[in-house]
């Protein structure tokens, strides 16, 4: 599968820049009020009652901000966070180790959970409801269990995929909070201040342009940033004017709805070729060269999400949208 510019997911040079973007509190943190409110709620609640904070499963697409608000939880606690994920633990030996080594109150922060192997699971679900580790020692006739206490912590979990998280598992959850997409007032407002840690000088206009193109996702926001950054340093004075920025973005080409080549390609296929459906997704995946399961995975979720695609069940359908988007025509039918 190609990179493309304007995917949810963390790229290397992403990763290199996240830490230092990341927000720290609530109070920074930008949009999603209604997780915010809750937290904020719930926290406080746990905080006068010298309560560990109830386990919190974060979910919703990549690169909206899950790991930082796991961060974030942590801090507004005052506990220490220690991090892993679903794929990187094993056996139940690995988890075991991770638990023991926590101090009181600490958030234990599981990405990917949904990743997590089913035997793991099982250790999970007494250390989440009782604080204690049940395990086995010997093997064969002579072994036997013995109950171990741990310290009361937090686990946070993140999924991108919460339908595939067990149902045992979701409902030990006490605190569930889905991520949205953003709105393009927030991505601005994400755009403003992540060039102001870069000590980047923008307009509020040139800011609402990278923030309309950026798929409702501040991961894309802030990639789409540093690449116009690299323009104006290199074309301008480094500052980021509207013009720079719209030129920019049409040289990156990312359209002005935050789609690219591949996103034209897909639904100009269904247009060109299938007179814009239905048609069902293996056929789409044939004619652009694609798995089926990475353009539903992948490539459709935003475009479901705008409008521009529907889902039938004779398969998929352009709609009008689209047509005005490419200022075709729109066929009478
Ligand atoms: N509400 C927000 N306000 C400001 N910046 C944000 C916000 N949410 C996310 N970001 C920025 O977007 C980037 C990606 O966020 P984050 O890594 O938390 O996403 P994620 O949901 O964990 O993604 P993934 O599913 O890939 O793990 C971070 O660098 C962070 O600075
Ligand atoms: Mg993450």
């Amino acid at each position: 599968m190609e990179e493309r510019i304007i995917s949810g997911e963390a790229d290397i040079q992403d990763l290199s820049f996240e830490q230092s973007l990341r927000p720290q509190t609530l109070r920074q943190y930008i949009g999603q009020d209604k997780v915010k409110e809750n937290l904020e709620v719930f926290i406080k609640a746990a905080k006068l009652r010298e309560e560990t904070l109830d386990h919190v499963l974060l979910y919703g697409p990549p690169g909206l901000g899950k790991t930082t608000l796991a961060t974030i939880i942590a801090n507004e606690m005052g506990v220490n966070i220690r991090t892993t994920a679903g794929p990187a633990i094993e056996r139940p030996g690995d988890l075991a180790a991770i638990l023991t080594a926590l101090e009181p109150g600490d958030v234990l922060f599981i990405d990917e959970i949904h990743r997590l192997p089913r035997s793991i699971e099982e250790v999970l679900y007494p250390a989440m409801e009782d604080f204690c580790l049940d395990i086995v020692i010997g093997k064969g006739p002579t072994a036997r269990s013995v109950r171990l206490d741990l310290p009361p912590f937090t686990l946070v979990g993140a999924t991108t995929r919460a339908g595939s998280l067990s149902a045992p598992l979701r409902d030990r959850f006490g605190v569930l909070s889905r991520l949205e997409y953003y709105n393009e007032e927030q991505l601005r407002e994400i755009v403003m201040r992540t060039s102001e840690l870069f000590e980047t000088e923008i307009n509020p206009q040139a800011a609402g342009e990278i923030a309309k193109r950026s798929r409702g996702t501040p991961r894309i926001a802030n990639r789409l940033l540093r690449r116009v950054r690299d323009f104006a340093q290199v074309k301008g004075n480094g500052a980021i004017d509207f013009e720079l920025a719209e030129e920019s973005l049409e040289l990156l080409q990312v359209d002005r709805l935050g789609l690219d080549h591949i996103d034209h390609k897909l639904l100009r296929g269904i247009i060109e070729k299938f007179r814009g459906g239905p048609v069902g997704l293996e056929t789409i995946a044939a004619t652009i060269g694609e798995e089926a399961h990475t353009i539903e995975d992948v490539y459709e979720p935003y475009l479901l999400q705008i409008g521009f695609l529907q889902r039938t069940p004779r398969g998929r359908i352009v709609t009008d949208l689209v047509y005005r988007h490419f200022k075709m025509e729109v066929p009478a039918d």
